[in-house]
């Protein structure tokens, strides 16, 4: 698909909010989704909805053969060794939360050393604070400079002897920053850690290769890369998984059942207790199929055009200040105006028929290192275009105007 013709493959996009053309800034939060993965979803509680794995009849073997389909697509576009390495899973989130709750209660004690960075999205702070009152573990942080980079060198600072764990974001959400995670994960592997990336920003903007990565566990969400809500998935590599104790117990995770013993599933079954979001993965497959008609290294270079023509225009406004100047970024821009709160700004641009983030964005210790409550954000997709960037700075300076 060609990017001139995106925009028209996204039914939202074509209505207006308070009277104007809606631009939507908010990828970030959830990406919108495109018709194809609409009518992908419909035509399945159409023509295939049935429970999978479990029927003898052709309609669940149908259910099934797209259910796996879909996984083998993820496979495919995450470039991981094996179908058994992919578990779907809710999002980012759950995926995490199956790390530290299965590998991390297992494999860490007292004393060992989990590794994080200072601009992490809650999700990949919180499940480890769990860990940390649990078993007695050590979270350390590793600090960002005032550009919102992580240094290699003051990342490898914090590897030590008990460091077991590394589990580090992509890109940051709130910042945009895209860190070197290929030569963390290097630096992880020379003390013998295992490493955790947290993707739900950079699989929607960049070509994600978990092999040339050589990251243990890659997690990321299907509403960010155009799909629907309720859908994610964590790679892990395939012995780590097998290792791993179950997350959650009932039907399908499995192999037999008595009420002195059970024998769980094979991989990747074990992780996946109870009727699967079957549609969802399902949408998921059809949205990995959308980028991948454009081309993700397309989609990147757009998406870099788009921030430098946003940033560049954005810094023209007296007393913008753009939060997050990495010299390496996705399509995120966060900012504040000078005088003005954020919610305010972006009550005033929904007026506009501008749609952007005001927020902490769920990184409350990004916002305390720039010492500010929160940010404007915006946050690209696909379908934005040069004219939306306009029609943001205009709608910064109306607003900015009225607070002023
Ligand atoms: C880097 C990163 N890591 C984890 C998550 C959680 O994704 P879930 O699909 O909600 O599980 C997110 C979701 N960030 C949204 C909601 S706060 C944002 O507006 O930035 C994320 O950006």
């Amino acid at each position: 698909m060609n990017l001139s013709d995106v925009k028209d493959a996204f039914p939202i996009l074509k209505q207006l909010e308070n009277g104007q053309p809606l631009v939507y800034l908010d990828s970030g939060a959830t990406a919108q989704t495109p018709v194809s993965v609409i009518d992908t979803i419909a035509r399945y509680y159409r023509e295939e909805n049935a429970n999978v794995h479990r029927g003898v009849y052709g309609l669940s073997e149908r259910a099934t053969d797209a259910y796996e389909g879909a996984r083998s697509k993820v496979r495919r576009f995450l470039n991981a060794a094996s179908d058994k390495e992919i578990i779907f899973v809710r999002g980012t989130t759950e995926a995490i939360n199956l790390v530290a709750q299965t590998w991390g209660r297992r494999h860490l004690k007292a004393g060992d050393e989990v590794v994080i960075t200072e601009m992490e999205h809650h999700s990949n702070i919180v499940p480890w604070q769990l860990l940390r009152e649990e078993l007695g573990i050590k979270l350390v942080v590793v600090p960002m400079t005032d550009d919102g980079e992580i240094r290699l060198a003051d990342f490898e600072a914090c590897l030590t002897s008990k460091t077991q764990l590394v589990s580090v974001v992509h890109m940051s959400n709130a910042l945009g920053t895209i860190n070197p995670v290929a030569d963390m994960v290097q630096a992880a592997k020379k003390v013998g850690a295992k490493v955790l990336l947290d993707g739900a920003q950079a699989v929607p903007h960049m070509s994600v290769d978990v092999r040339a990565l050589d990251c243990d566990f890659y997690a990321f969400s299907g509403h960010k890369l155009y799909g629907p809500t309720g859908i994610g998935v964590l790679y892990g590599k395939e012995a780590l998984l097998d290792a791993m104790p179950p997350y959650q117990a009932g039907g399908d995770m499995i192999y037999s059942v008595t009420f002195d013993k059970t024998e769980y599933n094979v991989l990747p079954y074990k992780f996946e207790a109870g009727t699967p979001n079957i549609s969802g993965a399902i949408g998921l497959g059809a949205a990995i199929d959308f980028v991948e008609s454009i081309g993700l290294d397309t989609i990147a270079a757009y998406e870099h055009e788009l921030l430098t023509y946003a940033t560049r225009q954005l810094q023209t406004i007296d007393g913008l200040r753009i939060i997050g100047t990495a010299p390496n970024k996705g399509g995120v821009i966060s900012f504040i105006v000078e005088g003005t709160h954020p919610h305010d700004m972006a009550t005033l641009m929904d007026q506009d028929g501008i749609a952007l983030r005001a927020s902490h964005h769920c990184a409350m210790p990004v916002m305390q290192h720039f010492d500010v409550p929160a940010t404007l954000r915006a946050s690209f997709g696909v379908y934005n275009t040069h004219e939306d960037i306009d029609r943001l700075v205009a709608a910064v300076e109306e607003a900015r105007t009225m607070l002023v």
